[in-house]
């Protein structure tokens, strides 16, 4: 069966479905396969991490969902399926700057980004910002999207939102800029949130609530989330599932626990052993992932984790299979088809 049959075949009640999607950008210096062949479900209300070192592709593919990427230099092929009741819509068939796109990019779809003081406006205040997204697409007034808006503060736990509804950026801290911008992710009831490291500016020592704020939001609000993170530490809090991306490709995918527990794939069994696990290797020590990530220019023919394998397995110079290990857990590694060396 081909990884895009597998995934398809998921039991989960699909809301957006990736099959086969290649981002390749062409660039002076050659071209860069940045996503290359990544097939993905994002159930109804569940949250999805997508993890992986620098330069894996993670955001590039959450920027091919939201449209983000001009074509050229960037060429996007495959399918990005988004579930609206029986219906499904192919994103890549619609015009990025069309009012199709916005509509759902604005109201269904919507994006935290890392960094809160770049995303958020300083000469305008918090409630106006947050304001502009409920007006921009719902019908309601003015008055009921500053309601809206005091609503959203409070319950990402911005403490006397009626006052601070009317201050500027400034007058807030990096935790309480970043819950600012999960309101504003939130503020049209999106049923996708994708979270972009929405930790990794902040201090270490408040991430842990916010990451606990997103879940219990991504809960309440009967939302997904696909969460991207180089970080697995930050990603067991959160997800439901993970997929791990090395090098333009997901090479392994499947619930939380499994993933932690019974990890496949040499990469995800390096990624556990070189991070920090909150409450679990305190103490121990961490390896580093041996070698480092080939040249996205010259990434090798067959396996793509075979430079820094343990495993030097026969069938390396070839694309290994996408295994199903247990249903719902998948690895792409020749290891689960007898090729162990
Ligand atoms: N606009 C672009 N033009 C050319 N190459 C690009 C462009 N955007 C990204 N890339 C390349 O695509 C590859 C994947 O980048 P991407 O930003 O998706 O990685 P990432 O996994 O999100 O890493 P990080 O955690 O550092 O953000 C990298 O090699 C990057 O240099």
């Amino acid at each position: 069966m081909s990884a895009e049959d597998m995934v398809a075949n998921m039991k989960d009640d699909k809301l957006l479905e990736i099959k086969s999607l290649r981002t390749h950008f062409h660039t002076p210096e050659g071209k860069v396969r940045a996503v290359d062949g990544v097939d993905l479900v994002i159930p109804r209300n569940t949250s999805v991490a997508l993890v992986g070192e620098s330069g894996s592709g993670k955001s590039v593919t959450s920027k091919s969902i939201m449209g983000l990427l001009p074509q050229p230099p960037a060429e996007i092929t495959g399918e990005i399926l988004y579930y609206q009741g029986d219906q499904s819509i192919n994103l890549l068939e619609l015009d990025p700057d069309g009012d199709e796109y916005s509509q759902i990019r604005g109201n269904e779809i919507s994006m935290i980004f890392q960094d809160p003081m770049t995303s958020l406006n300083p000469v305008f205040t918090i409630g106006n910002q947050i304001m502009e997204v409920i007006l921009r697409h719902t019908d309601l007034t003015k008055a009921e999207a500053k309601e809206r808006a005091i609503e959203l503060l409070d319950k990402v736990g911005i403490a006397n939102p009626r006052q601070r509804v009317d201050e500027y950026p400034h007058q807030f801290s990096g935790g309480m800029r970043q819950r600012v911008m999960i309101a504003i992710g939130l503020a049209c009831n999106p049923t996708l949130l994708i979270a972009d490291e929405p930790t990794t500016a902040i201090d270490v020592t408040i991430q842990a609530g916010i990451l606990e704020l997103m879940k219990e939001l991504q809960e309440e609000f009967k939302t997904s989330m696909l969460m991207i993170s180089h970080d697995l530490g930050v990603v067991a809090q959160v997800a439901d599932k993970v997929a791990v991306m090395y090098l333009g490709e997901v090479v392994e995918y499947g619930d939380v626990l499994d993933i932690f527990h019974s990890p496949q794939h040499p990469y995800t069994k390096a990624l556990l052993k070189s991070i920090p696990i909150l409450g679990q290797n305190r103490g121990r020590e961490f390896e580093v992932i041996e070698g480092t990530v080939p040249d996205p220019f010259n990434i090798p023919v067959g396996c793509r984790f075979q430079t820094r394998c343990n495993n030097q397995c026969p069938s390396k110079y070839q694309n290994p299979p996408m295994i199903e290990v247990k249903p719902g857990h998948i690895t792409k590694c020749w290891l689960y088809k007898g090729d162990e060396s």
